[in-house]
């Protein structure tokens, strides 16, 4: 890079007029822009700054997406939107455009706090949006953060307050909220909320409402989704002001019932499925489709973590993977990653990626247990046939389920074709997962869950005329899974699921359920008949931890996943059921815990020294030598002899106890040492790292060069039509500081960046550019 010139006051004086006099130019391109006459095809035709659209041309967006083209113009003019457009459409960049250029138009820098909080309902979709900022933002000045959980708090915290562009999930914004350090948000210009409406529909409602409370109420905010949902538009109603409703025609037809707001390239279709017969489909449907991509939603994690240690033993011949929301982050990752990146893979989820999650290239989504709504199903199948691309979707639908939810569909103009099974394809597993079962008792283990997962899954659905809880072949549906017999769930008043079903018609209250066995666990079902196998008395046991390490892994290490907050899990609150009604699927509690519930001692710990009472006749409870007779007193001996045993006895317990004493004390003084030496550790670790910069993710990147000459492509010493220079950021990647104090310029400490293409890769560009 070419060697900057040292700017005379003269010089920079010149560069902030001009500065000045651009940024004008550009506010009023803006406001004479008329997106209703002027349409834009280009995103060097709208009224952009010349360091986003070069930002932009560089990462490949040159042509805007329709739903750019109407709601870019209408944000930078500074309105409140609600935005929506197809999956796939390019929703992303319409609000991380106008965030860019509004911090832009503001002169924004790292002493002005936090100037834009964009929120998305899960850690998967805010890396992506994270990382597609990074991506376009290389030209500006500004730092962008990700907090999302799953990292230290402290750690996040303590960089915080650099940050221009905040990005995360709901429950970790408001807990740095809370903490009230480093994060302030009095000056925030823009708040985005992303798929809002699944935030909603995850119970984060109260803590959106926390979040928008804290922001000031002069902010521009921006609201988008692919689906227009009620809870969508109330949420508009409390956090917008005087908002623009902006959408393709799709989704305003949609709405009014004349389009279907799926993507026109996507080619959809169902099958009807008795529930049995589901796994069997589904591995006939990968053997038959080995060149593909897909995506299979199942509804719950235990049912994806089930079917994906089942089918790699079955080697279908196709790569196999597996998300869900309770993988530890890295895991998730790692997945997402990979699967990006692979063309032929088969990939079992939840709906932890069913939004906004942007794969390229995936050429099928089967939907292997159907949605709970149509919503939900727009944006699985929106995982496929994006921006324009071709995909195919397939739904399995069980003959119970079938009628209603088709009318839910064709309601929002979604009519996918009928799709007949093959007789010749299709092939049944059930006699291979029986055997898994049966050799393998983590196998059978993962299978209970499965089915219990399912069954609950079903029961917690809202809409119980698409969902018939009672209509489930539960002895057919285990055989299925390879499980010798249905788990019994134990319902409060009731024995099973098969009673339950008998009282179909009492009220929800009476289908309180209760505890399965004393460890919460599924009960077994009593073996009437036949040999029980080593296997079968193993999951009779009460302590698991019998079960190998693998098993441990792949199970109780679950709970633990969710590492600080859970509520990245993606569950969906708003069904009108209590937790404690629902069927109790806890695992044993932890080994710690079981020992110490076990522990007699541990037990009587708590319950203090016995000590020997006698009742009177009226009842009341005195101490033996109140109501001894003399004679019986004398037979121990004398008072005096009685007295000093009794000293002697009470003075050897007292020193056994202060002994117990001193040594508790010792143990909590060496505890309170190790973690005085830990914090200051941490300490010097965290100045270390506020020095040097840190090896670990860390949470700031710093977009562009900070310099507008450079960012609107002029070096001002060869800046012919004076294009101004702006000022520096201290945090800007390139470190030529040309302040006239400073007489030391150095180019030298330019760091080339090459375009992320993992995320591996931008966390070690953020790294290098906080270097
Ligand atoms: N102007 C553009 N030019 C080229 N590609 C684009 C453009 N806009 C978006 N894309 C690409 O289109 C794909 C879909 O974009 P994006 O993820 O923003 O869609 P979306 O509308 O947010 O979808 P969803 O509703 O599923 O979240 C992405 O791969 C993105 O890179």
């Amino acid at each position: 890079m070419a060697r900057k010139q040292k700017l005379t006051t003269v010089q920079r004086k010149d560069q902030r007029q001009k500065e000045e006099a651009y940024l004008k130019e550009l506010q009023n391109k803006i406001e004479e822009y008329d997106p209703k006459v002027s349409k834009a095809k280009f995103f060097k035709d709208l009224p952009l700054s010349s360091a986003t659209v070069k930002g932009l041309n560089e990462a490949s967006f040159v042509k805007v997406t329709e739903i750019q083209r109407d709601s870019i113009p209408i944000s930078l003019k500074g309105h409140d939107i609600l935005g929506a457009a197809k999956t796939g459409s390019g929703k992303t960049l319409a609000f991380l455009i106008p965030v860019l250029e509004k911090l832009y138009r503001e002169k924004w820098s790292e002493f002005d706090g936090l100037g834009a909080l964009i929120i998305s309902p899960t850690r998967e979709l805010a890396m992506q949006t994270y990382e597609v900022l990074t991506k376009i933002g290389t030209h500006t000045s500004f730092s962008a953060g990700l907090v999302i959980g799953g990292k230290d708090v402290k750690f996040e915290s303590a960089r915080i307050s650099k940050i221009n562009i905040l990005i995360g999930t709901p429950g970790r914004i408001l807990q740095h909220m809370d903490q009230a350090v480093g994060l302030s948000t009095s000056n925030l210009q823009m708040l985005v909320l992303d798929e809002a409406d699944r935030c909603l529909d995850m119970g984060f409602q109260k803590t959106l409402d926390a979040i928008v409370s804290n922001l000031p109420p002069t902010r521009q905010t921006l609201l988008f989704s692919a689906t227009q949902s009620q809870s969508l538009t109330d949420l508009a109603r409390l956090s917008l002001t005087d908002y623009k409703t902006v959408g393709t025609q799709e989704v305003i037809n949609e709405k009014n019932g004349t389009a279907a707001s799926t993507p026109e390239t996507l080619q959809q279709s169902y099958i009807t499925v008795e529930l049995p017969d589901k796994l069997d489909i589904l591995f006939s449907f990968i053997k038959s489709h080995l060149k593909s991509k897909m995506i299979v939603f199942l509804s719950s994690s235990k049912q994806v973590h089930f079917v994906y240690e089942t089918f790699r033993k079955m080697q279908p011949g196709i790569s196999l993977m597996h998300l869900h929301g309770r993988q530890k982050q890295r895991a998730r990752t790692e997945t997402l990653d990979k699967f990006s990146r692979a063309q032929q893979v088969c990939l079992f989820a939840t709906d932890v990626v069913a939004r906004g999650i942007d794969f390229p290239s995936v050429d099928w989504v089967v939907q292997l247990d159907c949605p709970e709504d149509v919503d939900t199903y727009i944006h699985r199948v929106g995982r496929s046939a994006r921006y324009g691309k071709q995909g195919k979707s397939l739904i399995m639908l069980t003959p119970q389920e079938q009628d209603a939810f088709l009318k839910r569909l064709q309601m929002r103009k979604i009519e996918p074709s009928k799709l007949n099974i093959k007789q010749s394809k299709k092939r049944s597993i059930k006699a291979q997962l029986q055997s898994l079962l049966f050799i393998d008792p983590e196998l059978k283990y993962l299978g209970q869950k499965a089915f219990i997962s399912y069954i609950r899954s079903i029961y917690i659905q809202k809409d119980k005329e698409v969902f018939k809880f009672d209509e489930i072949p539960t002895e057919e549906f285990a055989a299925s899974l390879g499980l010798p017999g249905a788990p019994k769930i134990k319902m409060k008043g009731m024995k099973s699921v098969q009673q339950s079903k008998l009282l179909k018609n009492a009220s929800r209250s009476l289908l309180s359920l209760s505890k399965t066995n004393d460890d919460g666990e599924i009960e077994k079902k009593d073996k009437q008949d036949g040999v029980r196998t080593k296997y079968d008395k193993m999951f009779e046991r009460k302590n698991q931890t019998v079960l190998s390490e693998h098993y441990l892994n792949i199970t109780k290490s679950q709970a633990n996943e969710d590492e600080d907050d859970d509520f990245m899990t993606i569950k969906r609150t708003d069904h009108d059921l209590k937790e404690e009604e629902l069927p109790e699927l806890l695992l044993h509690s932890s080994k710690r815990g079981q020992k110490r519930a076990l522990s007699k001692k541990a037990s009587l710990s708590t319950k203090g020294n016995a000590t020997k009472v006698i009742f009177d006749d009226d009842g009341e409870a005195h101490p033996v030598y109140e109501l001894q007779g003399e004679e019986d007193f004398e037979k121990a001996g004398s008072a005096e002899t009685q007295k000093q045993e009794f000293i002697d006895k009470e003075q050897k317990i007292l020193k056994e106890v202060d002994i117990e004493d001193k040594q508790v004390a010792k143990e909590k003084k060496q505890e309170k040492k190790r973690k005085r030496l830990e914090n200051m550790k941490k300490e010097m670790e965290a100045a270390y790292d506020e020095e040097f910069g840190s090896d670990e993710e860390e949470p700031v990147a710093y977009l562009g060069t900070g310099n507008l000459s450079d960012d609107m492509g002029n070096d001002y010493s060869s800046a012919e039509e004076g294009e101004p220079e702006r000022k520096k950021s201290r945090y800007s990647k390139n470190n030529d500081d040309s302040s006239d104090e400073d007489d030391n310029i150095n180019n030298n400490g330019v760091i080339e960046i090459e375009e992320p293409e993992t995320l591996e890769d931008l966390e070690s560009l953020t790294a290098r550019l906080i270097d």
